[in-house]
């Protein structure tokens, strides 16, 4: 559906934001995760057809989206990170605005779309009465009025509290049923549970693609467990990839990446998926 070969995105003679990419991605929610700067708002961005590769191509079912951005802004849906509405106007207002400037002419669809956000009860509503999870549920609402096929939503969950992160997640996996969500995130509990491939990047470059259960499988048998006192800790720090370590009364619980056993008493230990990137140095660590 949606293939990017070699693409790479440099900003002047320094910056090196994407590079030489290739991946191939079919309908279902995608998580691609990287630390800040590793270069995902800089793809999605190249997806959405607002930058253009320095060099690669981008393809669309087939078609050359860099030659021709309209055959894939048809059937786009983008909700930058930086998303903000005129808050002045009501939900309502705001979508019966983007609907005309989309060429939407069905106002049923408009009703139905925030009813699917959960927003029909505020349809009234100033917009700058709005909480974070409200305007990001508004903007979902807003980047599916033209019934994409590709979704690209960028940092969705930044700013909202965690009942909120959990209610646009939840709207986030429904939509994956049939369409491409790619959802770029550096909170892998925010995809973990919805996306059925993730896509890791580190300073512009795909380090993995695969299912979470792939990479979990490839994590097993490398974590621990282990209950050590201080000066055993100092030794694991220095020799072994110390995940998450906690005070317990004198000593240290450790959760320890490593190939083969890393001290006396550490038991094996399920990986978490956040884990299991960390054990396979991609390095991408639980935002508070
Ligand atoms: N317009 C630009 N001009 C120069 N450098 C840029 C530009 N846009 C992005 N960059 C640089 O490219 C790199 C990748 O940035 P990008 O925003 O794509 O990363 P990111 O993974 O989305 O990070 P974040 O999570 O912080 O948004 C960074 O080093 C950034 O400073």
């Amino acid at each position: 559906m949606l293939e990017l070969q070699d693409v790479t995105k440099t900003f002047g003679k320094q910056v090196t934001a994407v590079a030489g990419l290739s991946l191939r991605l079919e309908p279902g929610v995608v998580g691609l995760i990287g630390h800040n700067g590793a270069g995902k708002t800089t793809l999605m961005q190249m997806i959405a057809t607002l930058a253009k590769p320095t060099s690669g191509s981008i393809l669309f079912d087939g078609q050359d989206i860099v030659a021709k951005p309209e055959t894939i802004r048809r059937r786009l849906g983008y909700l930058p990170q930086d998303f903000g509405v005129y808050r002045n106007v009501s939900a309502l207002e705001f979508m019966q605005y983007f609907a005309a400037l989309k060429g939407v002419r069905d106002p049923a669809r408009i009703r139905r779309l925030l009813e699917l956000v959960n927003l029909h009860d505020q349809a009234g509503r100033q917009a700058s009465s709005f909480s974070g999870g409200m305007l990001r549920r508004l903007g979902i609402a807003q980047a599916l009025l033209n019934d994409p096929d590709v979704l690209v939503v960028d940092e969705p969950t930044a700013g909202l509290d965690p009942e909120e992160r959990l209610r646009f997640r939840n709207l986030l996996a429904e939509l994956g049923f049939d369409k491409l969500v790619i959802i770029s995130t550096h909170i892998v509990s925010d995809v973990e549970s919805i996306a059925g491939q993730l896509a890791i990047m580190r300073n512009g470059r795909l380090v993995a693609c695969d299912t979470p259960d792939a990479i979990l499988g490839r994590a097993r048998g490398q974590v621990w467990a282990a209950n050590v006192d201080s000066d055993e800790y100092e030794r694991l720090r220095a020799t072994t990839h110390v995940l998450h370590a906690a005070r317990q009364g004198g000593r240290m619980a450790l959760r320890i990446a490593h190939p083969s056993l890393p001290c006396a008493g550490a038991q094996p230990s399920e990986p978490s998926l956040e884990e299991a990137l960390m054990a396979q140095r991609y390095a991408v660590k639980e935002a508070a």
